[in-house]
Formats: C-alpha cells, sequence, structure tokens
C-alpha cells in the first residue's frame, strides 16, 4: 500500500498551532437573511443569503447545555482547518474558516424556525452552542448579481481504499467498509435499499468503475449525493416523489448552458452522459500548486480520453435521457454485493480524488506515517494534545 501523500506535507505551515490567535465575530442572524443548507450528525449549517457564506452550528442532544468547552471546540477547528487540513488537501480545496458567535437568543430563535424544516430522524439533537465556524459556502459560487444559475453537487465518498491483512488471519469478506455498512444499514431500516456505489470503484483510477460510481450514486444517492440549485437542494435521496423529474430537469437545465460537453459527433449525447462526464472531469481535474503538475496533468488527459469514449458509448445511458436510469432503476435499487474490487490504479496527482485518498491514507494500518508527522509537529507546537485530538477526529 502506498502510503505517502502525492506531494510533501510541508510542517512549516502547521507551526501556527495557538489557538489563543482565534477571534470570534459577533454575528446577528436576522430573519430572511439566512436559509437553512442541511445537517448531519454533529452539526446544522446554515447559509447567508447574501454572503456566499455559511455556518456551521453544532448540535447537542435536547437538554444538554453548552460550555466553555464548546469554545475550544471551534477554535480548535479553525486552527485544524488552517494549519492541518489545508496544506494536506491543498488550499485549493479547503476554504478559508472563521470563528463566529451568535447570541443564545437567537440560537433559540433559530430553533423554532427551523422546527419545520428539519427532517424528524434528526430532532433528537438541537441546537445550543453559540459558537460557530463560518466557510465559504460551496454551494455559491457566482456573484449574487449574476444572473447565472449556480449549480453544486455535493457527493460525500467514504472511505476509498480496504485492505486485506493477508496472513494475519483475516477471514473478511472482500468487502469495503462502505459496501458492508450497506447490509447494517439496510437491517436497521436507514436505507430503503442497498446502494451499487463502491468508493473503491471511485477512487480507482479505473474510468469505467468511476462512471459506474457516478452513475450509482445518481441512481441511489442515500447521504452521498445531494444537488443544489442556487444554494437550493433538488436532488437528494430526501426529495424521492419527483426524483426523476427534478433531476431531469436540472439536468437539462444545467448541461444546456454548460461548456463541458463530450466532444462527439455521435447523435445521441444526451444530458446525462455529459453530466456524468463533467462529474468525473470534476472529480479528476489536477490542481497542481507544486512544481510536479505535469504527471498530474498527462494522466488526467489519458483518463479524460478513455472516458469521452467510455461514456459516450456506455450502455446504461445511451438512451440519452435519464429514463434510462429509471428503467434500469430495479438494477440499481438493490445492489447484492458480495465483494469489491480491490485493484486500482493511478490518479491523477493534485486531483481532488487523489488529494482526499492520500488523507485517508495517513489512517495506516502501523501508524508510520502519522507517527512522522506527529513527531514533527510535536517538535514544532507546544500544544501536543490539542493535536493529537484533532488528528485522531480526521481520521
Ligand atoms: O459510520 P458511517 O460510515 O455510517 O458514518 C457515519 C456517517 O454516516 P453515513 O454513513 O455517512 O451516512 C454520519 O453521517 P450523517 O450524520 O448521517 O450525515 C456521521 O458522519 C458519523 O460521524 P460522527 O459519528 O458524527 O462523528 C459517521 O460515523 P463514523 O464513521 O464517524 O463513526
Ligand atoms: N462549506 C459548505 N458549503 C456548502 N454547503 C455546506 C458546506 N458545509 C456543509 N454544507 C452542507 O451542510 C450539510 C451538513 O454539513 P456537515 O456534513 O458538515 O455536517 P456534519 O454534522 O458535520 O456531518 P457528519 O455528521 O456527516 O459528520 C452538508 O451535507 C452540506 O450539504
Amino acid at each position: 500500500m502506498e502510503l505517502s501523500a502525492d506531494y510533501e506535507v510541508n510542517y512549516d505551515c502547521m507551526i501556527q498551532w495557538d489557538s489563543s490567535n482565534v477571534h470570534f465575530e459577533y454575528l446577528t442572524l436576522p430573519s430572511g437573511c439566512w436559509r437553512y443548507r442541511g445537517e448531519g450528525n454533529a452539526n446544522i449549517v446554515i447559509a447567508l443569503k447574501d454572503e456566499a457564506t455559511i455556518i456551521r452550528l453544532s448540535k447537542n442532544y435536547s437538554g444538554v447545555s453548552w460550555s466553555e468547552h464548546h469554545k475550544k471546540k471551534v477554535e480548535r477547528q479553525v486552527v485544524f482547518t488552517t494549519h492541518v487540513f489545508a496544506p494536506l488537501l491543498g488550499k485549493y480545496f479547503v476554504a478559508k474558516v472563521r470563528a463566529v458567535y451568535v447570541s443564545p437568543e437567537q440560537i433559540q430563535q433559530l430553533n423554532e424556525c427551523l422546527q419545520r424544516i428539519r427532517p424528524s430522524h434528526r430532532m433528537h439533537k438541537e441546537l445550543k452552542v453559540p459558537y460557530a465556524a463560518a466557510h465559504s459556502d460551496f454551494a455559491r459560487t457566482l456573484k449574487f448579481s449574476s444572473e447565472d444559475v449556480d449549480y453544486c453537487v455535493e457527493i460525500k465518498p467514504k472511505k476509498g481504499w480496504w485492505i486485506k491483512l493477508h496472513g494475519m488471519g483475516d477471514s473478511r469478506p472482500n468487502l469495503c467498509n462502505y459496501c458492508l455498512n450497506q447490509y447494517q444499514k439496510l437491517k436497521k431500516s436507514k436505507i430503503s435499499s442497498r446502494s451499487n456505489y463502491c468508493p473503491l470503484d471511485l477512487f480507482s483510477g479505473n474510468p469505467a468503475r468511476i462512471v459506474e460510481a457516478v452513475i450509482s450514486l445518481l441512481a441511489n444517492p442515500q447521504n452521498n449525493l445531494r444537488i443544489f440549485r442556487d444554494g437550493r437542494l433538488v436532488y437528494s435521496d430526501v426529495n424521492k416523489s419527483d426524483v426523476y423529474n427534478s433531476l431531469e430537469a436540472v439536468i437539462n437545465e444545467w448541461m444546456s448552458s454548460s461548456s463541458h460537453q463530450l466532444p462527439t459527433t455521435t447523435s445521441g449525447i444526451g444530458p446525462l452522459k455529459n453530466f456524468v462526464y463533467l462529474i468525473c472531469l470534476a472529480l479528476l481535474k489536477p490542481h497542481m500548486e507544486s512544481t510536479d503538475a505535469d504527471s498530474g496533468i498527462n494522466r488526467f488527459f489519458q483518463l479524460k480520453n478513455e472516458l469521452e469514449e467510455l461514456i459516450i458509448s456506455h450502455s446504461m445511458v445511451e438512451q440519452n435521457d435519464l429514463l434510462s436510469l429509471k428503467l434500469n432503476e430495479k438494477k440499481f435499487k438493490e445492489s447484492n454485493r458480495k465483494c469489491c474490487n480491490l485493484e486500482s490504479s493511478e490518479l491523477p496527482l493534485g486531483s481532488v480524488l487523489s488529494r482526499i485518498l492520500n488523507a485517508q491514507k495517513l489512517e495506516d494500518s502501523d501508524g508510520t506515517y502519522i507517527r512522522k508527522v506527529f513527531h514533527a509537529m510535536n517538535a514544532l507546537t507546544q500544544n501536543a494534545s490539542l493535536l493529537k485530538a484533532g488528528w485522531m477526529k480526521c481520521l
């Protein structure tokens, strides 16, 4: 297994660990200026309408109150994002973060307003903590005055590597964490059908498998794919009733104005194929910050050519419209995956997939790489316990 990152981690960037430098900006949230964006297990995200900013407010179990410990947690998030995560993933992929304070009264008002909007399975937790992190809103890239439409695809790829511990009595089936978890989630009724998506395919570096992964995410998005239009959720696992209509509508609209079209004279290339192509390119395109740009770009163009041929002749989407997804719904509906494909080839250096995979691989089995980073950083900082906590949470 390759454990090193596709770039040298710059330990010097990580030297400024002093979270006492983090200042909290006071933020008011007048009604009409914010919108609920979404939430996970730990945070609720509110989008500030005119500022291309989101705030990530942490949730607590109902009845549990907040303390100064929560302030420290936000300070750590800011320091960790700035001095570890940005150098690790690349500044291109990590937006600036700042700390904000929202009065407890406003937090309570938010809770009340959100009652009607939040999904019922998340309601056992609520907002309590007045300290939060503010990030760039990745769903809003255009200026607010722009007449163009802002589209955003969110992918939660999950862990993209898996190894069998040969010779160590590892009798597990070759199923990655995500695919194995599908069985458990179905059993607990957290999902209605097992997905055909496998993270090992998405991160495989193999164009055919990457395309299958993207199509599988579209066919059964679960918690792993969302599409936003001007910051509003238009396609996800939740709005299932007219799911194909809205997917079809948004892709038709988006692709009619996209400059990233499949280069073909063949008729019958529809918006879905162009959309799958666009997502694959975005995932594989290198954004280099160092000198090793050439090899990433060469690999990208190699994959791009293969993708073009592959998508143009792809049987799944050859019907030229999204109905092909619907027609194949049965096939996609219930994956019966008994083993994952553990093979992989090179991803373009500097692509988001490559960066994420390398960061994930810091969780290596014997801890060699993480120890190296930890010791280097330990020598640079007096705040070792904070660092350790940050790494552990990150991985
Ligand atoms: O265990 P998994 O793979 O289901 O992942 C959990 C995520 O579920 P997912 O499968 O992505 O829908 C889960 O995501 P959601 O809250 O469901 O969006 C959390 O990320 C959870 O992390 P934590 O417990 O809040 O630190 C995640 O738990 P940990 O992986 O951090 O234990
Ligand atoms: N910077 C951002 N720009 C745009 N939307 C965002 C941003 N950060 C989060 N979101 C939206 O808010 C949702 C919830 O955020 P997030 O995943 O960070 O919550 P979480 O509780 O930490 O998740 P988890 O429980 O999975 O760890 C995301 O799924 C995404 O739709």
